[in-house]
Order: C-alpha cells, then sequence, then structure tokens
C-alpha cells in the first residue's frame, strides 16, 4: 500500500553562524524533539509561500532571501514526510516562539548535539557540507 506522503516546508534561519530551532510540543508528531521552524504545503501554494506562511505563524519573521539546501523523504511508520529545507539567510523581525514553544539560537557545534526527528540528521549533514 502506498501512503499519503506530506510535504513539509522546513527553514534553517541562519544569523551570524547561528541557527534558531524550536522544541515540538509532546503532544505533536514526533514531540519533544527540537525542530527547525516549518510546516505542511497546502494544496494551493508553493513550497515557499508555505515557508513564508509557516515562519510568520510560528515565529513571526518575514523572509526576504532563502535558498534551497536538501529535500528529504523519510518514512516514520506512522506517517511519510518529505521536507523541503531552505536556509534563510535574510529576514525581517526578530524571532520568537509565538506558539508558545521553547526556542533558542544555537552555533553549529551545540546545533549537533540536539536531539532532532530522525530525518533530521540529513538536514545537518547538508549543513556541514554547505558550510
Ligand atoms: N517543522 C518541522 N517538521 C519536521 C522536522 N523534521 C521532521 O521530521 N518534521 C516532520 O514534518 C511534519 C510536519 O511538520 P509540522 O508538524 O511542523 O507541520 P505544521 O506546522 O503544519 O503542524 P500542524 O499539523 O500542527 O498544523 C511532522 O510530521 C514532523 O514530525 C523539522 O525539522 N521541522
Ligand atoms: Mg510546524
Amino acid at each position: 500500500m502506498t501512503k499519503k506522503v506530506v510535504n513539509v516546508a522546513v527553514g534553517v534561519i541562519e544569523k551570524q553562524a547561528q541557527y534558531f530551532v524550536c522544541k515540538r510540543s509532546d503532544e505533536q508528531h514526533q514531540g519533544g524533539l527540537w525542530e527547525f521552524p516549518g510546516g505542511k504545503v497546502e494544496d494551493n501554494e508553493s513550497v515557499e509561500q508555505a515557508l513564508s506562511r509557516e515562519l510568520a505563524e510560528e515565529i513571526g519573521i518575514q523572509v526576504e532571501r532563502s535558498e534551497h539546501l536538501v529535500t528529504i523523504e523519510h518514512d516514520y511508520g506512522d506517517k511519510q514526510v518529505c521536507l523541503v529545507v531552505h536556509v534563510v539567510t535574510a529576514f525581517s523581525g526578530e524571532a520568537t516562539g509565538l506558539e508558545g514553544q521553547p526556542s533558542q539560537w544555537v552555533n553549529f557545534e551545540q546545533l549537533k548535539k540536539l536531539d532532532f526527528p530522525s530525518a533530521n540528521v540529513a538536514i545537518i549533514d547538508a549543513l556541514a557540507t554547505s558550510k
């Protein structure tokens, strides 16, 4: 049986060699783990539109420049996702967890030590390669 793939726009927010990450709530899929902010791409929008919308909703920033980093297909067993990851290198506003989620800016060494969903291993690898 083929499962429905959920397309997700994910933003790696980068500023002065620091990265902005949020903690997923316990009730969410892959709850309690750190994440790069983002969310599901709706039927009527492009990945870039979804990225801008989700980052405005979740962390209150307006994307000014972003570039594609990597696209990852991952099967969690209970859910199959396709993460389309962009690095956001210019934005306005100040990143904050608008939905009450814990958040922090970390450098790359700290980023590597955080607990992320397993699909994110490939994001960290791609970031390391792009540096
Ligand atoms: N945002 C985000 N989602 C991720 C990451 N890694 C990863 O596997 N995912 C998965 O991508 C899927 C969709 O992301 P999401 O839960 O943020 O979607 P959303 O903001 O639209 O949430 P909602 O369903 O509460 O409205 C989840 O199954 C989540 O586990 C990540 O780094 N960031
Ligand atoms: Mg989300």
